[in-house]
């Protein structure tokens, strides 16, 4: 795609998926509060943010260079930038290459390496491994590909204490379990447009039924993996009211869209709901850290 005007700062911008990375940089923010009982040193708090938002940003902007073709077929994604050829593939190769290095280079000159290398895992993960290679390749793409979304709150983690704990891991869990069922309820709404550009999403393959099934199976999954920071002592008794609040919540839209096969607006007010259940779980999180209630002090 070859466009004569240059790019504007918002053409740049839009590449980045800004609303996907807050939340992403939600989740890697409470990652470096939960790391640690006191507070984290501010400035390291700043430096990790932006380094992880570049990256995150960086391998944003390369799947938007390699899915150009595709987007310009779907109608969820042909006003893209690139699709409507604002910028050109080369232009965007530059931006995210920039973006990524300064992102890495912050991250390991002055958070630390050990950072800095897992958060190059997630960008390749993301950007090289789930787009150009599992997206096309297998409808459990977004499952394992899903790691590198769920790498966030592991990569705060490591910022402020320089070491991969069990407790993170936890976090990590939580995302990995949740990603099938926000993206596969988003899938079914556009399974047509998928099966357009064979893209082997699970609607297309297995069909929408079938995803279904697998969408509360993963959502009861969700719910039993959301248990476990209370049941090992990580979290307290206003995490696990708010986990179980929650969890009840998408159990209902992953129950409805099973018995509502033909409810055509049921699977993204599920998708919708999905997000603001990871937002309102990682702010509950970090809530009940530093306000933690236990049973023996009701009881
Ligand atoms: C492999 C993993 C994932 C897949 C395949 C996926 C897929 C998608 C898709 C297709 C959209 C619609 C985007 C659009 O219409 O422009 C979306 C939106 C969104 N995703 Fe995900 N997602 C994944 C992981 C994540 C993670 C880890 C987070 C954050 C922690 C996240 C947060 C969001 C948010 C906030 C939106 C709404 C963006 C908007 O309204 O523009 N996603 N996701
Ligand atoms: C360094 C680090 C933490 C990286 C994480 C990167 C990141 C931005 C993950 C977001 C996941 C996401 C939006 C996947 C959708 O891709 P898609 O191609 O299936 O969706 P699309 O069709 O909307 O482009």
């Amino acid at each position: 795609m070859t466009n004569s005007t240059l790019p504007t700062l918002n053409d740049f911008l839009k590449l980045c998926k800004l609303k996907v990375v807050a939340l992403i940089m939600l989740t890697a923010i409470v990652g470096m509060y939960m790391a640690t009982d006191a507070l984290p040193p501010i400035q390291l708090v700043i430096l990790a943010s932006i380094g992880i938002a570049l990256a995150s940003c960086s391998a944003a902007v390369f799947n938007h260079v390699v899915d150009q073709r595709i987007d310009t077929i779907m109608k969820r994604t042909k006003n893209r930038p690139m699709p409507e050829g604002k910028v050109n593939t080369k232009q965007a190769i530059i931006f995210g290459v920039i973006i990524g290095v300064i992102g890495l280079g912050i991250l390991a000159l002055w958070v630390n390496v050990l950072t800095a290398t897992l958060t190059f895992f997630a960008l390749i993960g993301y950007a090289v491994v789930y787009t150009m290679y599992l997206k096309r390749a297998t409808p459990q793409n977004i499952v394992i590909g899903g790691a590198a979304g769920a790498a966030p709150p592991v990569l705060g983690w490591t910022s402020i204490t320089n070491q991969v704990e069990l407790d993170a891991l936890l976090l990590f869990l939580i995302i990995f379990i949740w990603t099938p069922p926000h993206f596969w309820a988003l899938a079914i709404h556009r399974h047509a447009e998928y099966s357009k550009v064979d893209v082997p999403m699970l609607p297309v393959t297995h069909g929408r039924a079938f995803t279904r099934l697998q969408i509360l199976l993963y959502t009861i999954i969700l719910f039993i993996v959301t248990l476990v920071p209370y049941l090992v002592g990580m979290c307290g008794l206003i995490y696990l009211v708010g986990a179980v609040v929650l969890g009840i919540g998408f159990l209902y839209y992953a129950v409805e869209m099973l018995r509502k096969p033909n409810d055509e607006k049921l699977p993204m007010k599920t998708f919708g709901y999905s997000i603001n259940y990871l937002m309102v779980l990682f702010v509950i999180l970090l809530v009940d850290h530093y306000f933690p209630l236990h049973l023996s002090q009701i009881l």
